[in-house]
C-alpha cells in the first residue's frame, strides 16, 4: 500500500493524494484520496457543501489544490491548466450551463466535436467537417435530441439543455468523462434516458458522476465515494452504500434515498 501511495499505478486513470483546498477561511476539501481505474463508473455523493464540486474542479484543473497531488492518466497534473487536461482526454460538464445559446443544437455538438468549448475558443477549419457533422447528428440521436438538431439552444427546455451538455462532453470522445449533477431538473423520462445513456457508455470511457438523484447514481455507478464536510467518509458498491447507516443518516429525511 505504501508503494502505491507514492508511485502512481499505470492502471490508474485518476489519483488524488492528500488533496486539500481552502477558500479563505473555508476548508472545502480535507485530505481527500481517490483512485479511479480505467473504465470504472464512479459516483461521488454527499450533501450540499460536502466538497464534491470542488473535487471536480481540482481534477479538471479549474484551480490547483492548496496541498496534495493530482495524477491523470499516470501523469502529475497538479499545476497543469484545465485546457491541457482537456487535451489529455478529460471532458466535463458544469452545474451551470456552458452552452452556446444562440446557435443550434447541431452546431453546439459540432463545435464540441471540433474541440471548442465556451471558455476556450479555438476555431480551425477542418477537412474533416462532414465527418464531424455526422458525429454531431449521431450524438443528437443518442441523447434524444434528434428532432431538435436545427433548433437554437436557447429554445430548448432545461432538461434538453442538460442532455445536450452530456452529449457535448461525450462527442469529444473523452477518456475520462466527469458529469456534475446531470439529472438535475430532468423529467422522469429524461432521467431514464440519461441513465440508459450512461449505462451504455463505451467500456473504454471512465465516468465520474456527481449526482443527488440516488436512483440514477446507484444504477450507473459500480463504486461510490461518499463525501461529507470536505472528507471522504464512506466508499463502497451501490449495495453497500444503500445498506450503510451513515449514508442513511445523511440522506434520510432529505428524501434522497428510499427505504428498502
Ligand atoms: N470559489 C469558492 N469560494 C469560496 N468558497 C467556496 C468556493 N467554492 C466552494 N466553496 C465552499 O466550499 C464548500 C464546498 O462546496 P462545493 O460546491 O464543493 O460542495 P458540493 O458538495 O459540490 O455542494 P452542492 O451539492 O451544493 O453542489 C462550501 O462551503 C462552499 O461554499
Amino acid at each position: 500500500m505504501a508503494a502505491t501511495a507514492t508511485h502512481p499505478s499505470p492502471a490508474s486513470i485518476l489519483r488524488l493524494s492528500g488533496i486539500d483546498r481552502r477558500f479563505g477561511g473555508v476548508h472545502a476539501v480535507r485530505g481527500v484520496d481517490l483512485d479511479v481505474r480505467p473504465g470504472e463508473r464512479r459516483a461521488v455523493l454527499g450533501p450540499n457543501g460536502a466538497g464534491k464540486t470542488t473535487v471536480f474542479n481540482l481534477i479538471s484543473g479549474e484551480f490547483p489544490p492548496s496541498s496534495g497531488r493530482v495524477e491523470l492518466f499516470g501523469h502529475d497534473v497538479t499545476t497543469l491548466p484545465a485546457r491541457k487536461r482537456a487535451r489529455m482526454g478529460l471532458s466535463r460538464t458544469f452545474q451551470t450551463s456552458r452552452l452556446f445559446a444562440g446557435i443550434s443544437v447541431e452546431d453546439n455538438l459540432y463545435l464540441a466535436a471540433l474541440g471548442v468549448s465556451a471558455g476556450h475558443l479555438r476555431l480551425v477549419p477542418s477537412a474533416k467537417d462532414a465527418q464531424l457533422r455526422g458525429k454531431a447528428r449521431a450524438m443528437a440521436e443518442r441523447i434524444g435530441l434528434v428532432a431538435r438538431v436545427d433548433d437554437l439552444v436557447m429554445d430548448l427546455s432545461h432538461g434538453e439543455q442538460r442532455q445536450l451538455e452530456v452529449g457535448m462532453a461525450l462527442v469529444a470522445e473523452p477518456k475520462l468523462l466527469m458529469l456534475d449533477e446531470p439529472a438535475a431538473g430532468l423529467s422522469r423520462a429524461e432521467r431514464v434516458r440519461l441513465t440508459e445513456t450512461l449505462i451504455g457508455l463505451d467500456s473504454g470511457i471512465t465516468l465520474i458522476l456527481i449526482e443527488h438523484d440516488m436512483d440514477v447514481a446507484l444504477r450507473v455507478a459500480q463504486w461510490v465515494t461518499m463525501m461529507h464536510d470536505g472528507r471522504v467518509i464512506v466508499e463502497g458498491t451501490p449495495d453497500e452504500i444503500r445498506a450503510n447507516q451513515t449514508v442513511h443518516d445523511l440522506y434520510l429525511g432529505s428524501g434522497l434515498i428510499e427505504h428498502g
